[in-house]
């Protein structure tokens, strides 16, 4: 659905150059959520806005369903973007006109008939559950409500794209939960393909299929959420699957006491994460062991669960024991052994 080929983008700023995009190469397939993480000043915005050419890159080729974006005349691409949504952390709401106003004026823009625009503001009010608030003005509004307000004007045009530039960021951690739900209801629903970007873990994990990790303007990790989350490869991925980590890290160095013993973290994902199978297999390897450290979470819609367990057994013992558990399909990594 969207291409984003060889990407840079530099700036000039204060007599020096900026490289806030580096050699970007993104492939977003249609209808899933694909989130951009990255920490403050890592190119997020700038990459997203890149998207929708809110800003050109310096070189590369946008390719989104289909049309190279970058190829269009103004009038043209103009045109295009009322295919590509987008939402902000801000709001962007204008703030003279009502909840009704504010939805219908992309409608207005593109100078849909009034009978048209007005069952459409209905429907998409319907939709983001603003019923009783169609007639307030931004000021009366809280900022959940108001980012409400902002991703309906963004739906407007029926767009297959939905970019969302810190969509949460403005929010508490309770209403930011409501609006991911909503985000995750209008891509199940209405088959858009969203693309957010964000500093915090939490909404990558909450909504996303995949994620693309940012660093100085690079892209240093991308895959599906749960190899991502569950074996981050990159130090940056890592600083921010910690944001969210349920585990303290386990002390590494001392063995001291661990004589005959082997430290396993062990990685549950799907319907396995409800089965008896380390329970079994201990069984039938007959090897005692103590539950350390554990924890039951989702990513997304998919259960997983993390055990640090302590094997009563080591050397030749503990490697049957720990390939008997990988046969199973868990992940297995040896913490420490005695
Ligand atoms: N218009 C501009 N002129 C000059 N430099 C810019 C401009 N916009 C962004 N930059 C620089 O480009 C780099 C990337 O900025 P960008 O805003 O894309 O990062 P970000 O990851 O979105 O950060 P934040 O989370 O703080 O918004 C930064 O070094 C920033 O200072």
């Amino acid at each position: 659905m969207i291409q984003l080929k060889q990407i840079s983008k530099t700036y000039a700023s204060g007599g020096r150059l900026v490289h806030a995009l580096k050699d970007i190469q993104l492939h977003v397939t249609k209808g899933e959520i694909f989130g951009i993480i990255g920490h403050s000043g890592a190119g997020k915005s700038t990459l997203i806005r890149t998207i929708n050419l809110l800003e050109r890159p310096s070189t590369g080729q946008v390719v989104v369903d289909g049309v190279d974006m970058t190829a269009l005349s103004q009038s043209k691409l103009q045109e295009e973007r009322r295919s590509i949504g987008m939402i902000f952390q801000h709001f962007n709401l204008l703030s003279s006109l009502t909840v009704r106003e504010n939805i219908a004026f992309p409608l207005r823009l593109a100078k849909r008939p009034k009978d048209a625009v007005k069952r459409r503001v209905d429907e998409l009010i319907g939709l983001v559950g603003l019923q009783e608030h169609a007639d307030k003005f931004p000021a009366q509004l809280s900022g959940g409500q108001k980012q409400r307000v902002g991703i309906a004007r963004a739906l407007a045009t029926d767009p297959k794209v939905l970019l969302c530039d810190e969509a949460t960021s403005a929010l508490d951690p309770q209403t930011t939960q409501s609006i991911l739900s909503l985000l995750l209801e209008i891509n199940r629903r209405l088959h858009i393909t969203i693309v957010l970007i964000t500093h915090e873990m939490q909404v990558i994990r909450s909504i996303c299929d995949r994620v693309a990790v940012l660093d100085s303007g690079e892209i240093v990790e991308t895959g599906l959420v749960a190899d991502v989350f569950l074996k981050p490869q990159h130090r940056t991925t890592r600083d921010f699957v910690a944001q969210v980590s349920e585990l303290p890290e386990i002390a590494q160095g001392s063995t001291d006491g661990m004589s005959g013993r082997t430290q396993v973290r062990i990685t549950f994902i799907g319907e396995q994460t409800y089965e008896p199978v380390l329970y079994h297999t201990m069984k039938e390897k007959n090897v005692p062991f103590a539950i350390l450290q554990g924890t039951i979470s989702r990513l997304k819609d998919v259960p997983y669960g993390q055990l640090v367990v302590e094997l009563h057994a080591s050397g030749g013992e503990a490697e049957r024991t720990i390939a008997a558990l990988r046969e199973q399909g868990l992940d297995v990594e040896v913490l420490k052994h005695g």
